[in-house]
């Protein structure tokens, strides 16, 4: 398989902002560069512009607006995103969610704009009609899990497997991605033997006194 993803999605934590977010930004471009694992991190939209031009990292937006470009207030344009210097971007995180036509709709424009696609999910139903848009990956997380403290991986690993089946059966060529309380090396293994491709994960990093020790730890055993 390909190097492990970790997207590290930054929200809107006060400890993702600013300086914060070099922090967190700095040690995933060393962490990567020792490990050969792939780490993104998914900053607030001000920040898109100074982390992907300061890190040798992929980064990544927290959500677009199905639009083009004109007469909106308030909206994030995925050409916008882009001229930041995004590689990709989450759609329909379960902070963000959006309709299935929306969702369809995003998935087109960042397509159109060869924007790397993240849609989120919260369980394998809508993780098979998530992939049956042909986006780059599908992340399963379930709500009740996100910021717990408690991983999928341990919880609940039935839905990593069904939703891997569930993308697989729809469509082969979408990668899978997991996230919700996802802490260590072990969480981080045992999603990838269940066949997903990496994590998306907050808070055990964003809001760690020492994030690089906790992203070494979430290679570790990759
Ligand atoms: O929502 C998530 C990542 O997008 C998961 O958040 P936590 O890692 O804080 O549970």
């Amino acid at each position: 398989m390909d190097s492990p993803f970790v997207l590290v999605n930054l929200k809107t934590y006060q400890e993702g902002m600013g300086s914060n977010a070099h922090r967190i930004a700095a040690a995933a471009e060393t962490v990567a560069k020792e490990s050969g694992a792939v780490i993104g991190i998914a900053p607030a939209f001000t920040e898109l512009h100074p982390m992907s031009h300061h890190y040798a990292i992929p980064v990544y937006a927290q959500h677009i607006d199905a639009i083009t470009p004109g007469a909106h207030t308030g909206h994030i344009l995925p050409e916008a995103v882009r001229s930041a210097g995004a590689r990709g971007t989450l759609i329909n995180h379960s902070e963000r969610r959006l309709t299935l036509a929306d969702i369809g709709a995003c998935v087109e424009s960042a397509r159109r704009l060869h924007l790397e696609t993240v849609v989120c999910t919260n369980n394998d139903a809508t993780s098979a009609a998530a992939a049956a848009l042909r986006p780059d990956y599908v992340a399963i997380e379930p709500p009740e899990l996100i910021g717990s403290g408690v991983s999928v991986s341990k919880a609940d690993p039935g839905i990593i497997e069904r939703s891997v089946n569930a993308v697989r059966a729809v469509n082969p060529d979408v990668n899978v991605l997991t996230g919700a309380g996802i802490q260590s090396g072990e969480c981080v293994k045992i999603a990838v033997d269940l066949g997903t491709c990496g994590v998306l994960l907050a808070s055990s990093v964003v809001k760690a006194d020492d994030p690089e020790a906790v992203l070494r730890d979430l290679v570790s055993l990759l």
